[in-house]
């Protein structure tokens, strides 16, 4: 099934890191109006952490606030490595009283598999409101890297990652199929190095709306193709690009297309 996306272009990084927060902050306010509780998914990576930082409008008490990660490196709890490690050292204040539903450790999991499988029996049942990604240079987005067979998993919700090209080599993921399951999906990247598996992201891909707001930011819409396996293995983040997506970068889609 084809597919339209929305694309945002900020200035650079920051600014999209910045307007992803407002997104995160607005995703759970209007969540918690309309059923008291919002399932909000992370991730890891600069930007990934950085929207988290600085958080303006989140309720004092985040009562009913589920957060996830939607990857995790499989490093002990004190290792800086650990998203989730990284996540709440950013936020201050934010999602004081909210649920972290940490993935497992090797303090509390033997194996990765191990903690996969506990993760999967956590979000049974779970509706997100708002899942969260940041693209590699590779292209690969949570740890769904080029070419290994969890990209294409079906059926599952997380799956092991043993030897992730990006260090720590272990790690544990949903899969593309749970994380496009949400009622928003932001996708987040900047920088140069990030924008040829960018143009590849949008091979087959058409723009068919383009408008600048009052604030500067220019919105364009897009549509793309149904992937093939071979499409979605090249590049994994194809699988972030849903009707319910949108892309904040620093680069525009006509840019990259042209
Ligand atoms: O744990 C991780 O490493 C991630 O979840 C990973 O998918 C990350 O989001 C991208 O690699 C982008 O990271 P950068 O923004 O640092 O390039």
């Amino acid at each position: 099934m084809t597919a339209t996306i929305t694309w945002q272009t900020f200035p650079d990084g920051p600014a999209a890191a910045r307007a992803a927060g407002e997104r995160l902050v607005a995703a759970v306010n209007r969540a918690l109006a309309e059923r008291e509780r919002a399932d909000v998914v992370l991730t890891g990576g600069s930007l990934g952490i950085a929207m988290q930082r600085d958080l303006n409008g989140l309720p004092e008490e985040c009562f009913g606030v589920h957060v996830w990660w939607g990857d995790e490196r499989f490093v002990p709890l004190d290792s800086p490595d650990l998203n989730a490690r990284q996540s709440s050292e950013v936020w201050g204040d934010s999602f004081v009283g909210a649920v972290a539903h940490l993935i497992m450790t090797p303090d509390s999991a033997p194996t990765p598999e191990e903690a996969a499988a506990a993760y999967t029996d956590q979000l049974v049942g779970v509706d997100f409101d708002i899942v969260f990604l940041g693209m590699g240079p590779d292209g690969h987005i949570a740890s769904l890297f080029p070419g290994h067979e969890q990209v294409l998993a079906t059926g599952v919700d997380v799956v092991s990652e043993l030897a992730s090209p990006k260090p720590p080599p272990q790690r544990v993921s949903m899969t593309g199929s749970r994380l496009r399951d949400t009622r928003e999906l932001v996708l987040l990247f900047a920088g140069e190095q990030k924008h040829d598996a960018a143009r590849h992201l949008l091979q087959g891909a058409r723009l068919v709306e383009n408008e600048t707001g009052l604030d500067g930011v220019r919105t364009e819409r897009l549509q793309v193709p149904e992937f093939s396996d071979a499409q979605l293995l090249e590049v994994p983040a194809r699988l972030a690009l849903t009707d319910v997506t949108s892309v904040l970068s620093d680069v525009s889609a006509a840019d990259l297309l042209s």
